[in-house]
């Protein structure tokens, strides 16, 4: 690719949950030597997406956490990292945005197409849509129906989770909803053929993932509170943000018992926890979206804090509340906890994990440990 050419800038967006971290470390995975520049905005300002993708390309990203990119109505901030992303010296070929679960994608395909950098142009927009939550989100967010009429390809992502005739009737809403000829591919794991967005390059022909250590340096200045999200009318002013870190392990009993209660509107909970139980020292991220719930333990990376880091993003919860409650879990002992304790924990994790990007969830407070 010829680098003079604008660099095509795809946004990645869907709902809380629908799978844009898995389809983007997929994306990274399957790259073969193509040079893919990432933006990741996370919600809240513990960056989870932005750790879970730093997993695959190191510090080859740069990360916005705190709010939603799309509230930067004068997309300035935006520009800023484009313009240094697409700078020739990068050899940059795509650039991927990874949009928070919240934020409104034609305000970001708004930005770019009035973006004044050469050195971009729009790539379109991957629109993520979680087949087993597909009534639930439309009925919760209506707007997801113009995010699909803009979508420029459509990845119906959890059809595991979903029977042959649930998903031929959501792809028939689909056909309506998107615009004639918009490219609906069902996905497992997110695991999507990448040429379906960018040329493959073979891997002689790259040098390797950029260093954006330089980029963040400059950067700066981002990632501040989540402020903003009253002001610009979105989907997401309804949604509030809680963050949660321990450095004291979590009790897996009460933390369990935490997640079977959690309130309807707490739609999305994600992070890492520390349970320090003997034989279980693993570090066990945790995903929940609605009712479905998934831990999956792996290895503390070297040097890492036992820490345990929690979003939780819903609507109407009671923060201070959700906080007092997730104290509560805390274990000052937990070299003395019988490793029995975690068999709750255990009932949500998959047993098979095949490839690091796959996993199974259950619905939680089903005690299912099929797989
Ligand atoms: N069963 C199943 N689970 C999946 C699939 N794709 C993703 N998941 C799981 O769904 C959960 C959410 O996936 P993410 O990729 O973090 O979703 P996201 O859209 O980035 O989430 P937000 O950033 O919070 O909006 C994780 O537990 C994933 O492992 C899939 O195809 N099938």
């Amino acid at each position: 690719m010829n680098s003079r050419q604008p660099i095509p800038v795809v946004v990645l967006a869907g709902f809380l949950g629908s799978g844009k971290t898995t389809v983007l470390n997929h994306l990274l995975a399957s790259r073969g030597g193509t040079r893919i520049g990432v933006v990741v905005n996370d919600f809240g300002s513990i960056e989870i997406d932005a750790m879970a993708v730093a997993g695959q390309v190191g510090d080859s990203m740069v990360s916005l956490g705190g709010g939603c990119l799309c509230c930067a109505v004068d997309g300035s901030e935006l520009d800023a990292y484009l313009e240094k992303l697409s700078a020739p010296v990068h050899r940059i070929d795509v650039i991927v945005i990874e949009a928070s679960g919240l934020a409104e994608p034609q305000e970001m395909i708004r930005m770019l197409m009035a973006s004044e950098n050469p050195a971009i142009r729009y790539g379109g927009m991957v629109e993520v849509v979680d087949a087993a939550e597909f009534d639930a989100t439309r009925g919760r967010h209506p707007e997801t129906d113009r995010h699909l009429a803009v979508a420029d390809l459509v990845v119906l992502n959890k059809t595991d989770r979903v029977d042959a005739a649930e998903r031929a009737r959501i792809e028939r809403e689909l056909a309506v909803l998107c615009a004639p000829g918009t490219p609906v591919v069902g996905a497992d794991h997110g695991r999507i053929d990448p040429e379906l967005l960018f040329d493959r390059r073979p891997w002689t022909e790259t040098r390797g993932q950029l260093s954006f250590e330089d980029l963040l340096a400059e950067a700066g200045g981002h990632g501040e509170g989540g402020d903003g999200h009253d002001r610009c009318g979105h989907a997401h002013a309804a949604y509030e943000s809680t963050e949660f870190t321990s450095e004291q392990a979590l009790s897996p009993r009460r933390f369990i018992d935490f997640l079977d209660r959690r309130p309807a509107g707490l739609y999305r909970i994600k992070g890492f926890v520390h349970f320090g139980v003997p034989g279980h020292g693993e570090c066990y991220e945790v995903h929940a979206v609605g009712r479905f719930l998934r831990f999956a333990p792996r290895p503390w990376g070297r040097g890492e804090a036992r820490v345990s880091r929690l979003v939780l993003i819903g609507s109407g919860t009671d923060g201070p509340g959700l906080l007092r409650e997730l104290e509560a879990c805390r274990e000052p002992a937990p070299h003395e906890a019988r490793p029995e304790s975690m068999w709750g924990v255990l009932r949500y994790v998959a047993r098979h994990e095949p490839e690091p990007e796959a996993g199974v969830g259950f619905e939680s407070g089903t005690g299912t440990d099929e797989d």
